[in-house]
């Protein structure tokens, strides 16, 4: 059975002065993958991800979702989508450290006003625990540990039930145990049909990925599935990913 695309980018170019960092970019993203973006530092990852994410304003070229072009949206519609379709995690987590645990997660809930305050808490509380954070809720931020932190960060991403979940780099800054925690928690999501677009530097997290696009001087260069994130297949699947990585060039 083929795949629902979710977003559509065509022909998307992104300058800064006169410098092309994105050329004419065509590009599918499928509803329950976990697409990983790769390439070499410079090439254009962050870029791409935060134009197919509203982030940024492509200079030329179509972000479709749902049938609009999103960079056709008026500021309004535009804030919209990003509280309601989407959420996005950050390499530096970008949480408010003078709220709570739970204050953080409840917040683009409480903003979107489209349930009452006990349903969103409801919610929020289901998704510490789903992500092991049960004992922290009331904690503030600081007291957090790095893996911690960013898996507040996904509860609050995930709060407003968003269509695609973007993550830059979301172990960049986290040791290895931690990483791995955070990759748990987005693929034990992912299995339970978020989608997922992630942009990272990391063989462990690319790993995760059911598709890689790998971004090479602002384009497409090469685009593979892979089968779905089993545990127990990972040292076949690294031997899979790390050569078609380096056939890219990695
Ligand atoms: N706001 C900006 N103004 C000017 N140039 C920019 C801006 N943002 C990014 N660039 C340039 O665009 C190019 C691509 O940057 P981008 O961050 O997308 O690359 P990347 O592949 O994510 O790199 P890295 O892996 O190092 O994070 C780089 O040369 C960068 O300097």
């Amino acid at each position: 059975m083929s795949k629902s695309n979710i977003i559509k980018v065509q022909q998307l170019s992104k300058h800064y002065d006169n410098h092309k960092i994105l050329d004419n970019v065509n590009l599918e993203i499928f509803e329950s993958d976990f697409t990983v973006i790769m390439g070499p530092s410079g090439a254009g990852k962050s870029t791409l991800l935060q134009n197919i994410s509203t982030m940024d304003k492509p200079t030329s070229g179509k972000v479709i979702f749902n049938q609009q072009d999103l960079t056709k949206l008026t500021d309004k519609a535009l804030s919209l989508f990003r509280k309601k379709d989407i959420g996005f995690i950050f390499q530096s987590f970008n949480l408010i450290e003078h709220l709570s645990v739970l204050e953080n997660v409840c917040l683009p809930g409480l903003l979107l006003k489209t349930e009452s305050k006990q349903q969103v808490i409801q919610r929020a509380k289901q998704l510490l625990t789903g992500l092991g954070l049960d004992a922290h809720m009331e904690q503030a931020i600081t007291h957090l540990s790095g893996g911690q932190k960013q898996r507040v960060a996904i509860a609050r991403s995930l709060i407003n039930q968003p269509k695609i979940l973007f993550a830059d780099e979301p172990t960049g800054a986290l040791d290895s145990t931690s990483g791995i925690e955070v990759l748990d928690s987005l693929t034990l999501n992912n299995q339970n049909g978020q989608t997922i677009v992630m942009v990272t530097h990391d063989l462990k997290a690319a790993l995760r990925a059911d598709r890689i696009l790998f971004i090479k001087d602002g384009t497409i260069f090469g685009d593979r599935n892979f089968t779905p994130y089993n545990a127990s297949q990972i040292a076949a699947r690294r031997i899979e990913i790390e050569s078609w990585l380096q056939e890219m060039g990695w």
